[in-house]
C-alpha cells in the first residue's frame, strides 16, 4: 500500500518510528509532515494527507499530532476524507470495519510507541464491512454535498 503520513512538531519522533514500521510491513510510505521539533501548526499536515487521501495519491492515511484530535479535524473538512481518531485497538480496526476510515489519527502524548504501531497495524490488516455500513458512511458523503 502507498502511505501517506503527517504529523506536528509534537510527533515527529513517533512519526519516524511509525514510518519505519510501516516500511518494515512493506508498505510505501510518503511523508508530508514535519522532521523538525520546531513549532509549527498542524491543520497544515492534516490538510496535505487529507488531500493526497482524496485525490488517490495515497491509499489511506495517518496522522499524528499531541492527541491525534485537531490534525484529524483538519483532514475531516477535506471533502471525501473520514479520518478516526484511536486510542485503542479495538477502535483501529473497527473504523475500517464500519467507517471505512481513509485515515487514522493518533496522539503521540497519547500513546506510546508500542500501542501506536498496534494500533496501524489493526487499521492496515482490517477491511470494511459493507453491508449496512455501507449507507451510512454514504450518508456522510450525502452532508458534504449539503
Ligand atoms: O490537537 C492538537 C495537537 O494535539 C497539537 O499537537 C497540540 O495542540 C500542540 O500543542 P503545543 O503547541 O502546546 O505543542
Amino acid at each position: 500500500m502507498k502511505i501517506a503520513i503527517g504529523n506536528d512538531h509534537a510527533a515527529v519522533e513517533m512519526k519516524q518510528e511509525i514510518k519505519k514500521y510501516l516500511e518494515e510491513l512493506g508498505h510505501e510510505v510518503v511523508n508530508y509532515g514535519t522532521d523538525s521539533n520546531d513549532s509549527c501548526d498542524y491543520p497544515v499536515y492534516g490538510e496535505k494527507v487529507g488531500k493526497a487521501v482524496a485525490v488517490g495519491e495515497a491509499d489511506c492515511g495517518v496522522l499524528i499530532c499531541g492527541t491525534g484530535v485537531g490534525i484529524s479535524i483538519a483532514a475531516n473538512k477535506v471533502k471525501g476524507v473520514r479520518a478516526a481518531v484511536c486510542s485503542d485497538v479495538t477502535t483501529a480496526h473497527l473504523v475500517k470495519e464500519h467507517n471505512n476510515a481513509n485515515i487514522i489519527a493518533f496522539g503521540a502524548r497519547i500513546v506510546g510507541v508500542e500501542t501506536a504501531k498496534d494500533i496501524v497495524k489493526a487499521y492496515l490488516d482490517a477491511e470494511f464491512l459493507g453491508g449496512r455500513h455501507e449507507k451510512r458512511v454514504a450518508m456522510i458523503h450525502e452532508i458534504e454535498e449539503r
